[in-house]
């Protein structure tokens, strides 16, 4: 393609105006002034590409730049913003861009957690930018640090909490007793949610985050087929009032975690926190990720991991940075060989603590048949609580035939290990339900 020259603006092509698409095209109009000085050229909005022209917005598009046709925008402009989200058209869309070496920007994470790897290397042959900031962590820069300034460290793990929508539906349920439905329906009328939510609930949003973490974290070519993934749809109000009677909070948390010399667990399942972690606090859509490298040690970074208006701030960022590129025709290089091979480990290799919630008889003996499963399987309990069965009206029920509860928190096990204990606890006599198995993270 041909370069602008200074005096000429760089054509700008929006596909999608929902919830992002619309503030990002409101910012490209009203504050043009300003994204062309950042630049430092000419930057000019040519369309935006909606199923609908006629169809209600958050922002009143301008009706010239609507159309429906989102091949000849693509084949128009200097550089493209998708926020269409989904697999396809979306990702012939920002391909048939790249190969013609225009700009893309996308928020796209369910794309790129499966086609990144060969986007980016469409990207390289042709050396057009491709940004995605606003894929993982809504405002928050998160992935920059990890790919330009942590590029001198190694990363050994990165975890957080990566969706908006279900940390809001947690919070709401901990804080208010919410409904999860209601607490769902809210998510979805402030624009957290996806098109379908099932890929937040499901954990599969956070995979897909989780995978493209890893990926520029340990420079592998991971996808969300990498990712261990667990919803939040099983957890339930019962689930989440038992944890705040033992002082934790169940979040949904994105492990991408690196064990040197095999190679790395990618995991997204519902975890309980103590109250007092970092993380616990982290409320409504708010994203917080923990990244741990050799030589920075700890690092968190917090913000606006979903909504419409956040989440524009990461889009324009990368804009005016491809912009830039575009600009000083800049050639994105192909990135160099990885220093060290990391692969995708199964979620056995993965190394946690647990907190276990069992019903029991209430009788001599019962602890030390207990510990001694726990002990068989090279499982090291840290603590053992037996908080006793509160009935409905709030009493403790002190009748030994009705059993006893009681939790256990692990040290850090394997996965398999602690699988194995909790089958054989299972079948001990003494043990009348295992009613609670969650993955618990103490410290950061
Ligand atoms: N909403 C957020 O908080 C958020 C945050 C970060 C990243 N993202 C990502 O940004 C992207 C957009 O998210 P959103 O929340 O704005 O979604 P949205 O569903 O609100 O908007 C997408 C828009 O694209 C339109 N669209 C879909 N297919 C189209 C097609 N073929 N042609 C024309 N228009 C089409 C839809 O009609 C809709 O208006 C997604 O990839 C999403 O994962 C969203
Ligand atoms: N649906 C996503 C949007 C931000 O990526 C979330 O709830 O976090
Ligand atoms: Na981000």
């Amino acid at each position: 393609m041909t370069m602008a020259s200074a005096a000429e603006p760089l054509t700008i092509g929006l596909l999608g105006a929902g919830s992002v698409g619309a503030q990002v095209a409101r910012t490209l109009v009203e504050e043009r002034d300003l994204i062309s000085a950042r630049v430092g050229a000419p930057v000019r909005l040519i369309g935006v590409a909606v199923r609908d022209v006629e169809a209600p917005r958050d922002w009143r598009i301008p009706g010239e730049l609507l159309t429906t046709d989102a091949e000849s925008l693509v084949d128009q402009a200097d550089l493209v913003i998708e926020l269409l989200g989904g697999l396809e058209p979306a990702g012939a869309l920002i391909d048939r861009a790249l190969r013609r070496g225009a700009g893309v920007v996308t928020g796209n994470k369910a794309l790129l957690a499966v086609r990144g790897g060969e986007l980016a290397a469409t990207a390289a042959e042709t050396g057009a930018p491709l940004h995605f900031e606003a894929s993982v962590g809504g405002a928050i820069p998160i992935l920059r640090p990890i790919q330009e300034s942590l590029s001198g460290d190694r990363i050994t793990k990165v975890m957080g909490i990566v969706n908006g929508t279900t940390n809001y539906i947690l919070d709401q349920m901990d804080t208010t007793g919410a409904a999860f439905e209601d607490a769902l329906s809210e998510a979805q009328r402030l624009g957290y949610a996806e098109a379908d939510p099932t890929a937040d609930v499901e954990g599969h949003d956070a995979a897909a985050k989780a995978a493209i973490l890893g990926a520029l974290a340990f420079h592998a070519p991971f996808t969300i087929d990498d990712v261990h993934c667990e919803g939040i749809t099983a957890v339930t109000g019962a689930d989440i009032e038992a944890a705040a009677a033992s002082g934790y909070v169940i979040k949904l948390l994105a492990i991408a975690e690196k064990f040197d010399g095999e190679g790395a667990v990618l995991r997204v399942h519902p975890t309980l926190l103590p109250r007092t972690h970092p993380l616990a606090s982290v409320r409504g859509a708010f994203n917080a990720v923990f990244v741990v490298a050799e030589n920075a040690g700890e690092l968190m970074f917090y913000g606006q991991g979903a909504g419409g208006v956040p989440t524009s701030s990461a889009v324009l960022g990368d804009l005016v940075s491809a912009a830039r590129l575009l600009r000083q025709g800049t050639t994105v290089l192909e990135p160099s060989e990885p220093a060290e091979i990391v692969p995708a480990l199964p979620i056995e290799k993965a190394r946690t603590q647990y907190y276990i919630d069992m019903e029991v008889a209430d009788e001599e003996g019962v602890i030390a048949e207990i510990a001694r499963v726990f002990a068989d399987h090279h499982v090291s309990i840290e603590a053992m609580r037996q908080p006793g069965i509160v009935s409905v009206d709030g009493e403790v029920d002190t009748d030994h035939d009705n059993g006893a509860v009681l939790q256990v928190v692990t040290h850090p096990a394997q996965e398999k290990s602690l699988a194995e204990t909790v089958a054989t606890l299972k079948a001990l006599e003494v043990v009348r339900a295992v009613t609670s198995v969650l993955r618990v993270e103490i410290e950061q």
